[in-house]
């Protein structure tokens, strides 16, 4: 595919962004009553109001033909049908596979892969419902209270976020954890609450190489070994899940306590895998089914409905709209919803690692801006944080609001208040308030003269913030499966549209061999001077202080 940028619709949308970039919003919602009615869209108890955007009809016309002109529809079927869409490793982009709940055959390499989907399916089951219902015990008898997720990026990001957003689901008296960081103080804080004999460990990497992972996972044995002395106890608190079986032999864990998944799978679009096993563990082998069925019904959705009723897709071009007309560098996340508080971060990594990349399909530097720095914390605590700067800052902010409207914990007057604000914040970030309106509010608070002209102009909101709105009935397994696919599918039609792909992640490979250079310079004798006086200096300090004890 050519650059975006030389494609009719771009350039007609350069032009349209000079035309109606200066129309407020207040502006567009008084010329057209049917506004909400003509751009929001439902899709079961999901609905997708994104009317408070800087969009004319003719916006959102140009910016389909955008998606039509980047050959969006052929690219969607290259991925559903497994084509190595994924070039620069040779990999097809298969995690619809995972959640391919109408078990049509899908191949790679000429061979159905539902069948070992399948079969790992069944494997989770199986061990999960042994697990809950405890015919599985430790080395001593007892079962498993515990459950320890040894994982970092998409080995722990999407199983975190889910077992948090799904607390209600989960089993009374199985806890699970989450160890990631190579910090020490991550899996010492988690141990300390934790028996070995009651404790299951499941190592959770697709290479099984991950530097944090294998140094998490061998303190973890260790620290179980010390209390359960022998190591054949070992296959009854250890379980890996991985594409690398000989990696996962030769740390010590049986392969028949190995989950498999393939290297069609993207770390960061694994949780439907058995990267999911914690997942399944908390709220049974059923509610991840449901997840599945969710994200499934989702796939269906975004493959077969025209682009104009297409919740990936317009949320895809309306993050183009803002990142690449209206030089928003970024994208927030604003869950009202505390059990939804990790999405934000496990967006991160689906959308950064994603589409922060500078070099085409075409192998060649891009001219333009690609991926968004997506952040956000949950609502209404963000309010108390820097909605400030979203509100007046110098800075545009789409955002995303997301809530439920039945709380799983229906307390008092807490749910109305919270989504009184919810629906407050994109009102206000749309209007705005004017010199008028808050001149009027000085007046009525008996303030005049001089004082008022000087706190006058710290009192006006400019408004025309965009921001999509997103309801759901309730946060269940299954919408949240809906959840998370729709963001999947975003990504991947923004990666189309920027001709970038949305599957490797060479970027993260330089840190982590400079790592390996510098950690033994760490420990050896003498000063280091390999690298800039920075590193060098720095390098140095660390191992005088050190030396000092
Ligand atoms: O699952 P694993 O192989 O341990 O990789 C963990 C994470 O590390 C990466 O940064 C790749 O190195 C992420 O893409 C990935 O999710």
């Amino acid at each position: 595919m050519p650059s975006p940028t030389s494609l009719p619709s771009w350039k007609a949308l350069e032009s349209n962004y000079s035309s109606i970039s200066g129309i407020h919003l207040r502006e567009l919602f008084a010329q057209d009553p049917d506004r909400f009615n003509k751009f929001s869209v439902q899709f079961q108890d999901l609905l997708l109001d994104f009317s408070k955007n800087r969009i004319t009809s003719e916006t959102f016309a140009l910016l389909l033909k955008l998606a039509e002109e980047a050959d969006l529809k052929s690219w969607i079927e290259k991925m559903f049908s497994g084509e190595k869409i994924n070039e620069t490793e040779g990999r097809a982009v298969l995690h619809v596979a995972l959640r391919n709940r109408a078990d049509r055959p899908i191949f790679v390499d000429g061979k159905d892969v539902m069948p070992e989907v399948n079969r790992v399916l069944a494997q989770m089951r199986d061990f999960t419902e042994s697990v809950r219902n405890g015919e599985w015990k430790g080395y001593t008898g007892k079962t498993i209270t515990d459950v320890v997720n040894i994982g970092i990026g998409g080995s722990d990001l999407g199983p975190y976020m889910v077992t948090e957003a799904l607390k209600p689901y989960g089993k009374p008296g199985l806890s699970v954890h989450f160890v990631s960081n190579v910090d020490g103080t991550h899996i010492a804080e988690t141990l300390k609450k934790l028996q070995p004999e009651t404790t299951l460990f499941v190592i959770a990497s697709k290479t099984f190489t991950t530097q944090e992972t294998i140094t998490n996972a061998i303190t973890a044995k260790n620290w179980f070994l010390e209390t359960a002395k022998d190591n054949a106890a070992i296959a009854k608190h250890f379980v890996a899940i991985s594409t690398n079986a000989k990696a996962v032999s030769a740390f010590g864990i049986d392969t028949k306590n190995m989950f498999e998944f393939w290297d069609w799978v993207g770390g960061r679009y694994s949780l439907w895998s058995a990267i999911g096993l914690s997942i399944a563990l908390f709220i049974g082998i059923d509610g991840f089914e449901a997840l599945l069925t969710g994200a499934h019904e989702m796939d269906e959705h975004f493959r077969q409905t025209p682009f104009e009723k297409n919740i990936p897709v317009i949320l895809a071009l309306l993050g183009v709209w803002y990142n690449n007309f209206f030089g928003a560098e970024s994208h927030a996340v604003l869950p009202y919803d505390q059990y939804l508080h990790r999405l934000p971060a496990y967006l991160q990594q689906g959308d950064m690692e994603s589409n922060g990349k500078s070099v085409s399909r075409a192998n060649q530097k891009v001219d333009y801006a690609t991926g968004p720095i997506i952040w956000g914390e949950p609502g209404t605590n963000g309010q108390h944080a820097f909605y400030q700067l979203i509100h007046q800052g110098t800075k545009l902010i789409p955002a995303d609001f997301l809530a439920p409207i039945h709380s799983q914990n229906p307390i008092g007057e807490h749910h109305p208040i919270l989504l009184s604000n919810f629906f407050a914040q994109t009102e206000a970030l749309m209007k705005g308030k004017t010199p008028a309106e808050a001149r009027l509010e000085l007046e009525k608070s008996g303030l005049a003269g001089d004082a008022l002209e000087a706190l006058l102009p710290h009192k006006v909101f400019e408004g025309n913030k965009p921001t999509n709105s997103i309801l759901f009935e309730r946060l269940s397994p299954k919408t949240l499966g809906a959840l998370i696919a729709m963001y999947e599918h975003k990504i991947f039609v923004q990666g189309v549209i920027w001709n970038v792909n949305s599957y490797d992640q060479w970027g993260v490979e330089l840190g982590k061999q400079l790592a390996k250079v510098i950690l033994p310079e760490l420990k050896s004798e003498g000063e280091v001077a390999a690298h800039d006086a920075s590193t060098n200096g720095l390098i140095n300090f660390y191992k005088q202080v050190k030396a000092k004890g």
